[in-house]
């Protein structure tokens, strides 16, 4: 190790309130670093994976303003050459159209096998670099580096990456996991208040799936989580890791548990799409909605309690996303054409939906047996004005 990058692990073991959960993947496992200052420290934590001592880094124009300067400055500290693409920002970027024009300018700047790219950004610059990542020359490491709390909490981590098609979402892709992901919390500071309350609706899935205390904790703290108050941010980023880590080490590649993951995204993704991928509506929101529906009709089926769905409904509302999809942004949604996107959905099987349903909050499961008329019936009523 030289001078200069022993001073930046020391520097990382003292940065204040540092937290690392490990993703266990056997030869793949990798590291979430969570603190503050890490844009500053990424030179340090990154310099031993380098073959060659520069990084590619693609990034979209709103975090290129903000925080590309920062996150040079801390490569240049230990001598790593910074190359970029900058993307325009938004959901629309996940598209074949700018998959292809990234791959060329990476190539254009002389990428090769041995160089690492890092994604510097919220979930769609994660999507897109890691499936380019895994494309490009068959293989290339990819370090995730995510800006918005949405990426912190969820995409970063667990490797999937994909763009999305004509047809539906995220349907082009790659289960591909990164080498490793570097959460800096002073970064959550500069988010839209859209952007946050995007990301909180992740947060809360954590709860909804399988942690009551934590769906508690939420309860409890929605004002400050809402208000971006850091020390609520890393506790939620710290917890959020921890339980995606957990499931992903368990089924890396949705065989089975990890489809919990969706929970609320069978029916936000059918949003999504009805949408056009457009900026109207964000994917969190959608989840956010997605996951009351999910309650909803876990109610409508008798699997669970009045009391439990409005709970969860509350606990939705309370972090200031919608839940009802008459009043949701980018609207009206007719039922037909929601769930004849629904039919598409990744975890279909031979025509037959799967859905993540709930007992109950923190007890919610998958579903193989979807009745495709009741659903209607009920897609029906959510969206009836
Ligand atoms: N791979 C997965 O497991 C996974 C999980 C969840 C979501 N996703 C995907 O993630 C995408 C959504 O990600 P997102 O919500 O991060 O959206 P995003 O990447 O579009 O970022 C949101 C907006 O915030 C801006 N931004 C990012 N960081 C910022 C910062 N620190 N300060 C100021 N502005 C900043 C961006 O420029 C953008 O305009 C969706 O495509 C979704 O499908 C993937
Ligand atoms: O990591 C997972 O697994 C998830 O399902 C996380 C979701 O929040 C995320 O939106 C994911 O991209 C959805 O996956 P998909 O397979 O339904 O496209
Ligand atoms: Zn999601």
């Amino acid at each position: 190790m030289t001078d200069t990058s022993a001073k930046s692990s020391a520097a990382l073991e003292n940065a204040s309130g540092a937290k690392r959960v490990n993703v266990a993947l056997g030869d793949r496992s990798y590291d979430i670093h969570i603190a503050s200052g890490l844009l500053s420290l990424a030179g340090g934590l990154i310099k031993p994976i380098l073959k060659q001592q520069r990084v590619f880094i693609v990034t979209d124009e709103n975090v290129a303003k903000v925080h590309l300067g920062t996150l040079k400055a801390g490569l240049a500290t230990q001598n790593i050459e910074a190359f970029e693409v900058v993307l325009p920002a938004g959901e629309a970027t996940k598209c074949f159209a700018v998959l292809e024009s990234t791959i060329d300018q990476l190539m254009a700047q002389g990428a090769d096998r041995n160089d690492v790219v890092i994604a510097l950004g919220g979930g769609v610059i994660g999507d897109l670099t890691g499936l380019v990542a895994g494309l490009l020359k068959r293989g290339m490491r990819f370090v995730q580096v995510p800006t918005t709390l949405l990426a912190q909490v969820d995409s970063s981590v667990g490797g999937k990456t994909a763009i999305n098609s004509k047809i539906g979402k995220n349907l082009v892709g790659l289960f591909n996991q990164p080498e490793m992901v570097i959460a800096d919390q002073d970064v959550l500071q500069t988010l839209p208040v859209r952007e946050l309350r995007a990301g909180l609706a992740e947060v809360i899935k954590y709860g909804l799936i399988d942690d009551l205390s934590f769906f508690e904790y939420i309860e409890l703290n929605a004002e400050k989580l809402n208000a971006a108050s850091p020390e609520a941010l890393a506790e939620a980023v710290r917890v959020s890791c921890e339980s995606k880590a957990r499931i992903v080490s368990e089924d890396e590649t949705e065989r089975g548990k990890r489809a919990l993951l969706n929970l609320g995204h069978t029916f936000a993704h059918a949003l999504e799409r009805a949408n056009g991928f457009g900026p109207a509506l964000l994917h969190g929101e959608a989840v956010g909605c997605g996951m009351a529906m999910a309650m909803r009709y876990s109610q409508a089926l008798g699997l669970c309690s009045g009391q439990e769905a409005d709970r969860a409904e509350k606990g939705i509302l309370a972090l200031g996303l919608e839940t009802d999809v008459r009043k949701l942004a980018g609207g009206p949604y007719e039922a037909n054409a929601l769930l004849e996107h629904m039919m598409h959905d990744k975890k279909a099987e031979q025509g037959k939906l799967t859905l993540i349903l709930a007992k109950g909050i923190g007890q919610s499961y998958i579903e193989k047996q979807v009745d495709v008329e009741h659903l209607l019936a009920f897609l029906k009523t959510e969206t009836a004005v």
